[in-house]
């Protein structure tokens, strides 16, 4: 069999958008983001038309998550074909207004990759987030990514849970990836995780410009942890929480997670054990912007994908 017989030929990736301030309290994509629009040099590539954007404006003058709802769930079909009327929440007219300049989301005019900025207060370090396992590009691109990045690790997150995968920002884009390094506090900067996302976009454009001068890639496999379930905190009856992360679990994302192992510890000092009947791979443990979302961190599976090989498709 010749190995031309499993190639997929994709379609070249020429617009490419890098949002920071998507959430106006995650500072190393917003200053990346900031700079960048100054002096756009160290992201500039052969054949690529790079737009860096801050997607949240007026919470990263606050900084804030958000000013009216969180602009990275406002991307559904509802808003975004909502009529342009006055009154509308700020970010929902944003979704709109970034819809227009990106997308149309679904569509053959829409930006070909965008990658969205996040930091996590969650001890995650850098990971990738893909909302689709059948993406061959995005899955190469990881996996070139991943590989260039050793041995440092990078996680890979995908989130296509039917009832868990939200809207997203770069979810306007043909291909979406999220970025989110972390630990760092919210409207914080901390230098290593400032360097990863930088080197970690650094890769990536390489990816994208090795992929459009026609490099072939051969197939590959990318281990990913699969969101699998949104874990709250115990509350009481009034909806407020009576427990914290356990010290155990606590700075203990992606490591394996068992039956019987403490999860919660209650302020009166009972531990409060974990009863899932499978291993699970927890993430987001933590986060701080996830306490209004009724979240304590989410578990996932680990999964190996494969992925074929692929070059650009010769017009
Ligand atoms: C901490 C944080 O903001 N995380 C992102 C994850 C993502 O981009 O999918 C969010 O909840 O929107
Ligand atoms: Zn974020």
């Amino acid at each position: 069999m010749s190995s031309r017989t499993n190639v997929s030929c994709l379609h070249e990736a020429k617009r490419v958008a890098i949002f920071g301030g998507t959430h106006g309290n995650e500072m190393s994509g917003i200053t990346l983001v900031n700079m960048w629009i100054q002096n756009s040099a160290e992201i500039e590539r052969n054949g690529l038309l790079i737009k860096p954007f801050i997607s949240n404006p007026r919470a990263v003058e606050k900084c804030s998550r958000y000013i009216d709802t969180d602009l990275n769930r406002a991307f559904t079909p509802e808003n975004l074909s909502a009529p342009d009327v006055e009154g509308l929440l700020y970010e929902v007219q944003r979704a709109k207004e970034i819809n227009r300049m990106f997308g149309p989301k679904g569509s053959s005019d829409a930006y070909d990759v965008i990658f969205d900025l996040h930091n996590t207060t969650s001890n995650m370090g850098s990971t990738l987030i893909l909302e689709s396992s059948t993406d061959l590009f995005n899955l190469q691109m990881v996996h070139y990514i991943k590989k260039a990045m050793a041995p440092h690790t990078c996680s890979v997150l995908l989130n296509e849970h039917p009832q868990l995968k939200y809207s997203t920002t770069r979810s306007v884009a043909k291909h979406p990836v999220g970025l989110e390094v972390g630990p760092q506090p919210q409207g914080v900067l901390r230098s290593n995780v400032f360097e990863s996302m930088r080197t970690i976009l650094k890769h990536a454009l390489d990816f994208i410009e090795l992929f459009n001068s026609g490099v072939e890639f051969p197939p590959c496999t990318v281990d990913v942890f699969r969101v699998q379930e949104r874990m709250d905190y115990p509350r009481d009856t009034n909806g407020n929480i009576t427990a914290m992360v356990h010290p155990h679990l606590q700075d203990c994302d992606w490591e394996p997670l068992n039956r019987g192992d403490p999860v919660f510890l209650t302020f009166d000092g009972r531990t409060i054990l974990y009863e899932g009947a499978n291993t699970v791979y927890p993430t987001f443990i933590n986060e701080a912007a996830y306490y209004e979302k009724q979240q304590a961190f989410t578990t996932t599976c680990r999964e190996i994908l494969a992925a074929n090989a692929i070059r650009k498709a010769f017009k």
